[in-house]
This record gives structure tokens, sequence and C-alpha cells, in this order.
């Protein structure tokens, strides 16, 4: 029945105890007997396991008891890491309501706000929960009061937990049934359903996760997604779960659940689509959301050039379970064929590397990574690049438009000054500055080169891991840049090229190749390594040459320490690339991270 059911999401800061909620709801509601429990039950993937993060939004339908009544209970739970803000978005735009979970030890942090900002656009009540009450330095008082003065949010019911102990969780899911609002819906209009995630499984082939907003979907029902026009045959329906989905003949108004369709490709299940009766469609498509835009380029390749094929198959299959991953294919001078793949961040790029080698057995060299720019040429024409080395010749431009960000940083006064110090370096101008109690929230616009790469590690270090930030695009603006190319050994690497303002490309120029000097191994020769703004040198390093075969060191009978040598050697090179002669490991492709 309709008005038993609770759509919700869980959102908060990166650590704030989203996914030990989960686990702990999941418990309380009895889906899972006590001796399958185990921690993070919603981190499915390996690397959200080994790495204690969640990347993807895991959905699990439950059941709960209250006086007498019988609710469903739809839990999102969601990635806090800003990569993976998209994830969120798309779980709120099918949520009716949305958990804030504030760390009572840490109080509001910068993804609190950015998540809280997600949710009030899509009109969803939300839950104030103060969790982590079992530590000593708990102070939940000071962390209310931290909510409604930055986010303005009325916290006179709230919640105080620990998901760790289970204390007040129980409470929790009655407020969550009391005030989260059930699903509104016309059980007899046509059926209307969001797409609001997909994946491939290789039994059941491309899945769709729905919420239906009118009507019905039925196991044999022909459905037409609105946007492709396409229709096919529902083979089988099941309610999500992360261990045991269970299977159903219907999903109904206001349910969530699984759509099989039997197809091999997700193609045709575009995240952000309506589903609708192929022979009684709804009028209007529901308005979802937009698509993930990549901010981040670089291009990846296979280390054997054979694999080329292997790694376009592997990038299909991961997009299938990642639709805002892009690649297309790319030809680099040093590099031989890859793809230049578009990511969310940093971490998503991380992320998506360390799976197709990982689930695909691929050994990868993900070049430098770069923002978009757009470029005003001189014939009136523009055009957008996502590799530094197209960029035209300085004679055709006439303006470089680079992306900029909006961020939004908190951090303790004490640290003010360092974070202010930190953002005038990366460009950044300050729009506002308000205190919150003994921190301050600064607002910033920062060109998103400057931000997307390692700005989080200086941001960290600087402030002894005290503040917290998030960002998010806002357009285009004219910068003074120019493209500074690295020559190895005499040949320009085009994989090594990067776009940096012109009053930093000597500083820029010393730094990067003193960082290669520093990563290229030794060869048996000398290697000249080379910074250059058009046909200018700028900046030069050496490095020498090692004048011997390392073996030969091991002259004699001294076989296994040879072996040794040699299986050392071997393992090393499977990470490197052969450019010209010289062997260029992967660290050198991001050592443009280090300057
Ligand atoms: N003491 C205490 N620790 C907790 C509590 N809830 C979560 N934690 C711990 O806090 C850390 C982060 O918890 P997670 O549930 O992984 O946090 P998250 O918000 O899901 O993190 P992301 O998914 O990566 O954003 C883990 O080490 C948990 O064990 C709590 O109530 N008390």
């Amino acid at each position: 029945m309709q008005k038993n059911i609770r759509n919700f999401s869980i959102i908060a800061h990166i650590d704030h105890g989203k996914s030990t909620l989960a686990d702990r709801i999941i418990q309380e509601c009895g889906a899972v007997a006590d001796r399958d429990l185990s921690a993070q039950m919603m981190d499915t993937m390996d690397i959200e396991q080994e790495r204690g993060i969640t990347i993807k939004a895991q959905s699990v339908r439950l059941n709960y008891v209250k006086d007498g009544q019988n609710y469903i209970l739809n839990l999102i739970d969601t990635p806090g890491h800003v990569d993976f803000s998209y994830e969120v978005s798309r779980s709120l735009a099918s949520s009716d309501g949305a958990l804030l979970i504030i760390d009572a030890t840490q109080g509001v942090e910068a993804q609190t706000i950015a998540n809280v900002y997600i949710a009030m656009d899509n009109d969803l009540e939300i839950l104030p929960v103060v969790n982590k009450i079992d530590l000593p330095s708990a102070d939940p008082d000071r962390v209310l009061e931290e909510v409604e003065e930055a986010i303005g949010i009325d916290c006179t019911e709230s919640n105080l937990i620990s998901a760790k102990t289970g204390v007040g969780v129980k409470a929790l899911i009655d407020a969550i049934v009391d005030r989260i609002p059930s699903p509104v819906g016309d059980t007899d209009a046509p059926t209307k359903a969001l797409i609001y995630d997909s994946w491939f499984d290789n039994y059941l082939g491309a899945l769709a996760l729905v919420r239906v907003y009118d009507g019905s979907i039925k196991k044999g029902q022909m459905i037409r997604m609105m946007n492709t026009q396409e229709e096919h045959q529902v083979l089988n329906l099941m309610y999500p779960h992360p261990r045991k989905p269970t299977k159903t003949n219907v999903i109904e108004t206001g349910e969530i659940g699984i759509v099989i369709l039997g197809l091999k490709t997700t193609n045709s299940i575009a995240v952000g689509d309506t589903i609708t009766d192929a022979k009684n469609p709804t009028a209007e498509v529901i308005d979802g959301f937009e698509p993930a835009k990549p901010f981040v380029f670089a291009g990846i390749y296979p280390i054997e050039t054979d694999k080329f094929e292997d790694l376009r198959d592997a990038l299909n299959k991961l997009q299938l379970n990642d639709s805002s991953i892009s690649f297309e294919p790319e030809s680099s001078a040093a590099l031989g064929s890859g793809f230049r793949t578009g990511f969310l961040g940093m971490l998503h790029m991380e992320v998506i590397k360390e799976r197709l080698e990982r689930e695909f057995d691929l050994d990868l060299i993900a070049t430098a990574p770069t923002v978009v720019y757009e470029i005003l040429k001189t014939d009136g024409t523009r055009i957008t690049i996502q590799n530094p080395s197209e960029l035209p010749a300085p004679n055709y431009i006439d303006t470089i438009f680079e992306p900029y960000v909006k961020a939004t940083i908190l951090v303790p006064d004490e640290f003010l000054g360092n974070v202010i110090k930190l953002l005038n370096d990366k460009r950044g101008n300050q729009n506002k500055m308000d205190y919150i109690g003994k921190r301050v929230l600064l607002d910033y616009d920062i060109p998103m080169n400057e931000i997307v790469m390692d700005f989080y590690d200086k941001l960290k270090s600087t402030t002894k891991g005290y503040a917290s930030f998030d960002y998010e695009p806002i357009g285009f603006r004219p910068g003074v840049l120019q493209k500074l190319d690295i020559k190895v050994a005499g040949e320009i690497v085009d994989a090594l090229s990067i776009i940096v303002p012109e009053n930093k490309a000597l500083s820029k120029g010393r730094e990067f190749i003193k960082a290669l000097k520093e990563l290229i191994p030794r060869q048996l020769f000398e290697v000249a390594i080379q910074a250059s703004i058009g046909n200018n040198v700028i900046a030069r390093e050496t490095v020498k040459s090692t004048g011997k075969n390392v073996t030969a060191k091991c002259y004699g009978g001294d076989i296994t320490r040879k072996r040794k040598l040699l299986e050392k050697q071997k393992a090393g090179k499977k990470r490197m690339k052969a450019i010209g002669k010289v062997n260029v490991p992967q660290e050198a492709f991001m050592a443009v991270l280090k300057i």
C-alpha cells in the first residue's frame, strides 16, 4: 500500500557514518540473518571495502512493523566524497526524504552543506541525525546549533544516535515512518517510472533500477523508454537488496525495483530516462536529472599495444556500471593507441583505472589529467579540447576559456591564514566569508584546473586535516594560459603536455622537469628532460646514465641474485612505457600533480 511506503536516502559528509547506519537499519528490520551480518554491507565492491568508502549508491527494500502496521522502507545509501556527488543527486531524485547524518564530534562539514542543498532542490523532507554520540568528545548540542546556523534547518525534532552501538536507531526508524511523507502518484494512470541507476550483471544482463511514479510495471509487460523510443518486454522484476534481491511480479506506484529486460548492453537503459507502457504511454517524461558531466580527462593506454581492443571492451563493460565515464579513441605519438577518458574527479579516475586493471586484468598507463578548455579561434570559431596537445598554435588562438568552480571550504579559524594563502596561490577569488562558531565558511571561485588535481591534499596538510571542502562547476571564464611541452631525449612527449597560466609557466616548467628527473630511472645513456613553450626551451634537467647493465654487477656464479634482479626489473617494466628508447614509468605521467 502506497501510504505505507517510505523512500529515503542517507546523506552526509564523508566518514560521518552513512554506511554504518545503513547496516544498522537493515539489521533492525531483520533483512539479514544475524549470522550473515558483516560490516559495510552496502559497500559491495572490493574497492569500497578496502578503502572504506562508498563509491556507488546502493538501494535496499526493507520491511518494518510499527504500531501493528507493515511498512516498506526503501533505503538508499549514498557516497560522501565530492567526486561522487552525482550519485547523490540521482538518489535524491528518487527519494521523498533524506536522513542528514552529522558526526557528533566533527559537526557540519563542506559536503554536509552541499548535500543538503541538493536535498532542498528536490523538496525533500530532511531529518537531522547526529551520529557517534557514543564517543567521549561528542557534542550534539553544538552540532545541532551549527546545523541551524549554517544550513537553516529547524532542529527541534532531531535524532541522536550511535550507528555503532545501535543507540537511538529504532527511534530513528520510527521517525522515518512518522515524518517522511509517503509517495504520491496515481495507481490508475499509465506506467511512469524513472531509471535512477543501471548496471550490468553477467547472468541477467543489463539491469535498470527504477522508481515508479504512476501506475505499475508488471512482469511480461511491453514497456517503452521515452527518450530512445525503444520497446522491450519485462522479463523479470526484483526488489533490491545488497545480498539477496527478491523476485516480484509487479512494482507498484511509489515503489522502487529492478527491471530485467534481458539486454546484452545497457545502451538502451539510460539513467534519467522515463519508462512507460508501450501501448498506453504517459504524456510526459519525468523531469529527472542532468546526465553526469566528466570534469577530468586523461588518456588511458594499454602497456602492451595489442591490448587496445581488450581495453575498449573493458571500458564498454565498466560504463554499464558507471554511466558517468566517457571515452573515445585517441592516439598519442608517445603512447600509441588508447582512449581519452572522462572522469568526475581524481578519486574517480583512480578508482576506474584500478577497476580496469583488476576486473579486466589489464596493465595501463594513465596520462597527465586535464580539465576541458574552450578555445575561441581567430577565425571566430569555438572548439573544446580535452587534451592539451590539441591546443591550436598561438597565432590561431583569440582567447582560451577555462572551467571554474565554486568552492566551499570550512576551516577552524586558527588555519584561516594558511587556507587563504593556498587559495590565492590557486588563483581563487573570494565571494564570501562567514563564521560558524569557531570555524570559518569560505566561498571562492577558483579555476577547476587548480583544484581537481591535488588541492584536497594540500588543503588537508595545511590545516592538519581539519578543513573540509566541496565544489561545483560554474562555467567557463577567460584565462591567460599557454601550453607547456615536455621533451624527453629530444622528443616532445605529447602525453605530458599541460596548459598553465602564462605567469606561472617558468616556475611550473622547472618544477615539472625536476619531478620528472626523480621519476625517470637511469638508462644506459644520458637523458635530457626539457620544458618548452613553443620553440623556446625554458628549463632543462639531465638523468645521468647508469653507464652499465645492472646485471653486470652480479658477475660470477651468483645466479639467484642475478635472476632476482632481472625479475625485479621485469616487474618494474610492467608499469613502464617505452618512449623512443627511454622507459618512462606511470608515476612520471602523474608528476604534474606534484607541481
Ligand atoms: N564510535 C563510532 N564510530 C562510528 C559510528 N558510526 C560510524 N562510525 C565509524 O566511522 C567511520 C566511517 O563510517 P562509514 O559508515 O564508513 O561512513 P560513511 O559516511 O558511510 O563514509 P563514506 O561512505 O565513505 O562517505 C567508520 O570507521 C565507522 O566504524 C558511531 O556511531 N560511533
